[in-house]
Order: structure tokens, then sequence, then C-alpha cells
């Protein structure tokens, strides 16, 4: 299938290290597909579910102890301590080699070991990559075929010479959480994940190297790799605009990128379009304008709370060729549930533990995080740029995360070296997306606090210089909150489809079409120009939604201060300034 000596010595040492029985290698055809759809079907590995209701899906359950990404055991290993920084867990990578490398040894004995070549992105560009994961689960194979162009596609990509590709490497073996470990050598392109069968632990083309692997690539070959959604927002005189946003996990991505606009802008003929909803990819293009793809090939979403009122189209999406994950068996119809999804439970059912549920016992079906891993072709709103090798120009920057109080709905940073320092002070309250409480706020930088693959001040002084070389053609950079609470802890803005609202605004600040005031933290609405039209919600509820409450945020100023003091000489000093602004501004 490949020619290519670097990939086949590769493969031939962790065959060695691993001793499978058998190696498969995945050529992503129909065929192959379905040969391994059916064996995992036999191991009980999944279930297929009722092929009228929900064709070609299917349902999975992980181990109880393994449903979220695991941010304590999971690893950046460089040769410099220094190089993972302090928000990173850190150990010597030769140190960490043989240690996983004993945990490895013989691991697949039995068993067999897939070679699953993928290209993140589209096949042809530029800007996609490729990666290779070898897996002795069937499971991984069947969500890699979702999530990723995989296949033959992906060894034509790389060439026979090339050694620019991501070697992964995954074994489900022994379910034990003080065993799990998910390591990343970004020096030598490498990830080992062992010990879990969670997605964003094992899907290794994802968070590990889309995210980690690739923010470190991009550090040194220029680029920027986000964890943000990309849409694309046509206004009624069929113009598009695309916006990318970076909201922490399970914190609105997905439904900001499938968002259906509220009645009133359908009429006019305004549209959403979904180029991605986890992960950009960007690059300055030759225009000099800021383009982006979308590496991902699926969607990997959260389920509860997804319907046909909140996210029709993520709905849709899920209706066929999917794979559920922790999600209610409706044994009656052989179909699945979660909480969120409507009012009608299911009585003869298995929660996402496999045992009886009885809906009555107040016991959740479904895991807070269970998923689903759907095509992204599935999706009514897929973007006609989906698969453009040049990616989309972009036109706003948006950061936003789950704050009850302080963030208001939604400001705008003064000027690129602003907005840098906007994102790097996001906190959000931590959800079911990782193990851990949820609900606490935790600063979280760009929501990529669990994703940055080296040290984070540089991660930061790499925003500034690509500022640099963007200039004036650097997209408006914006922040908002959808999730403030009032005395009764009720979400006051309506969020979902209204939150077209506030791109409305957002899109009219880049094109020199709406005003703003100016508030101690950065640029606002006047409150008259967000469209409250059909909305029950006032004029002083709005101004409640986008007030900036002085108090609290001199308490945010000092919890930055504590944050950043972490970073030591790696904080650029532009970022010290801007807090010093934002402080003077507070006390004026
Ligand atoms: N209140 C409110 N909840 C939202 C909004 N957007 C998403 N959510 C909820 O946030 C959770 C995670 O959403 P999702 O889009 O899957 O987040 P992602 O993990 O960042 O892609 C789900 O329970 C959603 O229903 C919003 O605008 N307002
Ligand atoms: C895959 C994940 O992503 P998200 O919640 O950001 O969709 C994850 O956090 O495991
Ligand atoms: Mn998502």
């Amino acid at each position: 299938m490949t020619n290519n000596k670097n990939v086949l010595n590769w493969v031939d040492e962790m065959v060695a290290l691993c001793k499978p029985d058998k190696v498969v290698w995945i050529d992503g055809s129909k065929e192959q597909l379905e040969e391994i759809r059916a064996l995992s079907v036999s191991t009980g590995e999944m279930v297929k579910l009722n092929e009228e209701k929900l064709p070609g899906c299917y349902i999975h359950r992980t181990a109880e102890n393994d449903v979220a990404r695991v941010e304590g055991r999971t690893f950046i290993c460089t040769r410099n301590k220094e190089d993972a920084g302090p928000t990173n867990n850190w150990e010597d990578p030769k140190v960490m080699y043989e240690k996983l490398g004993a945990m490895f040894d013989g691991v697949m004995k039995g068993r067999t070991m897939y070679v699953i070549p993928y290209c993140m992105g589209p096949v042809g560009s530029k800007l996609s990559k490729v990666g290779v994961e070898l897996t002795d689960s069937t499971y991984v194979v069947l969500n890699m075929a979702i999530m990723t162009r995989m296949g033959q596609a992906a060894w034509d990509h790389l060439g026979d010479e090339s050694n620019d590709f991501v070697r992964g490497l995954h074994s489900k073996a022994d379910i034990d959480e003080e065993k799990r470990y998910i390591v990343h050598f970004p020096e030598d392109n490498t990830i080992w994940s062992i010990n879990s069968g969670y997605g964003g632990n094992v899907l290794l083309g994802k968070k590990c190297f889309a995210l980690r692997i690739a923010s470190f690539q991009g550090k040194n070959e220029g680029w920027m790799a986000e964890h943000m959604l990309i849409l694309g927002l046509e206004n009624p005189q069929g113009e598009v605009k695309y916006v990318t946003a970076a909201f922490p996990s399970a914190c609105g991505k997905t439904n900001l990128a499938m968002l259906i606009p509220p009645e009133i802008y359908q009429q006019k003929g305004y549209k959403v379009w979904t180029v991605g909803d986890d992960i950009a990819w960007m690059r300055i293009g030759d225009d000099g304008r800021l383009w982006a793809i979308n590496p991902e090939n699926g969607f990997f979403g959260v389920a509860p709370g997804t319907n046909m009122k909140s996210n029709p189209n993520a709905l849709i999406s899920t209706q066929k060729d999917t794979i559920f994950t922790n999600v209610v068996h409706n044994l009656d119809e052989n179909t699945v549930w979660w909480e969120g999804l409507d009012k009608n439970p299911p009585k003869n059912a298995l929660d996402w533990k496999g045992n009886k549920w009885d809906p009555e016992s107040g016991v959740k079906g479904a895991h807070p995080n269970s998923r689903f891993t759907a095509p992204a072709i599935n999706c009514p709103c897929i973007s006609s740029e989906f698969d453009n090798p040049e990616g989309v120009p972009v036109t706003a920057i948006v950061f936003g995360g789950r704050r009850a109080k302080t963030a208001p709905l939604v400001y705008q940073a003064r000027d690129w070296e602003h907005g840098v320092f906007v994102g790097s002070i996001m906190a959000s309250e931590t959800t079911a997306a990782a193990t851990g409480a949820v609900g606490v706020v935790r600063r979280d930088p760009m929501a990529m606090l669990p994703f940055c693959g080296y040290h984070m001040g540089d991660y930061f002084a790499h925003w500034l210089e690509m500022g640099k070389k963007l200039g004036d053609k650097a997209p408006k950079i914006f922040n908002v909150n959808w999730f403030r609470t009032d005395d009764e802890g009720h979400f006051i803005w309506p969020g979902f489809g209204d939150n077209m609202r506030v791109l409305e605004w957002i899109i009219n600040r880049c094109d020199g079409k709406a005003d703003a005031v100016e508030t101690p933290i950065g640029y606002e609405p006047k409150p008259e120009d967000i469209n409250l039209e059909g909305l029950d919600i006032d004029l002083e509820t709005l101004k409640g939604l986008l007030s900036v409450d002085v108090d609290l945020w001199k308490e945010e100023a000092k919890g930055i201060h504590e944050f950043y003091g972490k970073f030591g000489d790696h904080l650029p000093k532009e970022l010290a300034h801007q807090l010093e602004i934002l402080e003077e501004n507070l006390n004026k």
C-alpha cells in the first residue's frame, strides 16, 4: 500500500514491540470497513442499531472508568522540561519511552494490529498532514474512518519519501486508570496512548495530533492549530464571511458551528454554513489574510442536550452511518436515547453502563459526556468549502467560555495585541468532557489549556508574532459568553440559534457598519445594536447581560496576575502591559 521506508521501518519496529498475531493494513474500502464492523459486532464491541430507523449506525459502551479525557495522565515529553511549560505534565522522553515500552511489550499478543493511514485536512492541500495510527481496537478503526480521510489517499498524500507523518500507537490493553497514559513526544512526531478506549484519548488524529502535536508544529513552521469551530455566515446578498471560535470542551462549539438563524433572519436570507466544529488549522495565505481548514472529516459531538430544537443539524447528522458511545440503548426499537433528546425516555432500555434502566429512577441514562461520531457529509448545512484545499479566509476570531457572572454577552478587543490578551485570560467552568470536578472556574487560554503541546508562554508569543505578520489584514477578535445566569442560576441569554444576533454585530463591526461603546475591558455593542426582535428579552435585561462589574473585574485582574506568574520570563511583555492597561481602566 505504501513504499515509504520511514513508515515501513517504524511499523516493523512497533510490531516487534507489541507482538500482535496479525497485522491488517487499512485501505479504507467499503468492503474492508464492513468486515471490521461485522467483526466488532461479533465480539460485542458494538451493537448494530435498527437499520430502518438508523441505517449504518452502531452503539458502543466504554468501561465505566473510561468516559472522558484524562488531563492528569496526559503528558508532553520534550527533552527540556522547560519546553513543555507550566501547564503540561512532563516526563523525560527517554524515561517515558522506557516505561511505556515495557507496557507495550507484547501487549498485542493474541490480538490484531490495525495500521490506519489518515490525512488531516483535504487530501492534496498544502495545509494537510498525514498521520498513521497503530491500534488493536476495531472501535478506533471505525471511528477514525468517520473522523478522518482514511486509507489509500493518505499514503498518496504522504508520498514515498516524506518523513512528515505523525506516529500514533494505541492499545486498549488494560482499563486500569492507574496504568492509563496519553503521551506526546512532539520532537519525534509521536503519540503513545495506552489503556483507554475513550475517543478523546484514543482517536489520535483529533486532540492528540490536530491540537497538541500540530500546535508544536505550527509554532515551528509559522502556522496555528487551534481548538476552534469554523462557520460561514451568509448574508442576504449571498456574501459569506467566515468566523472561527474557540470555546472549551462542551461549551458550545458544535452548536454554534451548526447554528440555525431565528425566523426573522431566515426570512431575510441569512444562513450559517459549517466548515468545522472543533479544530482549525490556519495559515497566512498569499493575499496576506488568515486562511483556515478543518482537519477533520466528521463530528465527535456531545449527545446530551442535542435535539430537534437545540441543534437539528447535529441531530440529522447522526441519523445514518454514526457510532453512538455511552448513550441509552432503547431495546424495544433498537435505537438510542439521551437526556434532552425528547420527553419520551424508553421504558425498556439499558443505561450507558449496560444495566437495565428505569427512567423514573432519577439516575441519568446517558453519560453526560456521551458522544456521537457522525460523518461531516451528513450535515445539512455543511459548507461548500469544506473540502476546499485553500480553506476559507477568516474575518473574525471569537473566544468564549462558561461564566455565570464576570464576562459580558459580547465584547471586542481593541486590536490584535489586546485580542491575544483577551484569549489568554479566558476562564470557564469545567465540564464532563474531562474527568474531575464539573463547574469549577479555571483559566483556559484560547480553550487550549489541555491541548497546547508546548510552553504556553511561547504559545502566546506565537499568537503575537502571527498578528505582526498579518498586520492590518488580521481578523478582528471578540469574546462571547452565552452562559450568564440570574440569581436563581438560570441562563439569561436564550443562546443557540439566537446567538445569530451576536454574530450579526460581530460581522457588522468587521465591516465597519456598527458602532461600539468603550468599556474598561474593550468595545461593547450599543444595546440598541443587538437585534431583540422576536425575543422576550427587553433592553434592560440586555444591558444587564452587557454590564461590566468593576469589582468583579478587579478580582479577575488579581487572578490573571497569579495565572501569568506561572509563565515567568516566557510571558510576553505585551501581555503584562495589557494587564496594566486593564487595571488602569478599572481604576479610572
Ligand atoms: N445555554 C446554552 N447552552 C448551550 C449553548 N450552546 C451549547 N450549549 C450546551 O453546551 C453543551 C455543549 O455543547 P457543544 O456544542 O456540544 O459543545 P462543544 O463540546 O464545545 O462542541 C450542550 O449541552 C449544549 O446544549 C448556548 O448557546 N446556550
Ligand atoms: C473530543 C473532545 O472534544 P469537545 O468536547 O471539545 O467536542 C473531548 O474533549 O474529548
Ligand atoms: Mn463539539
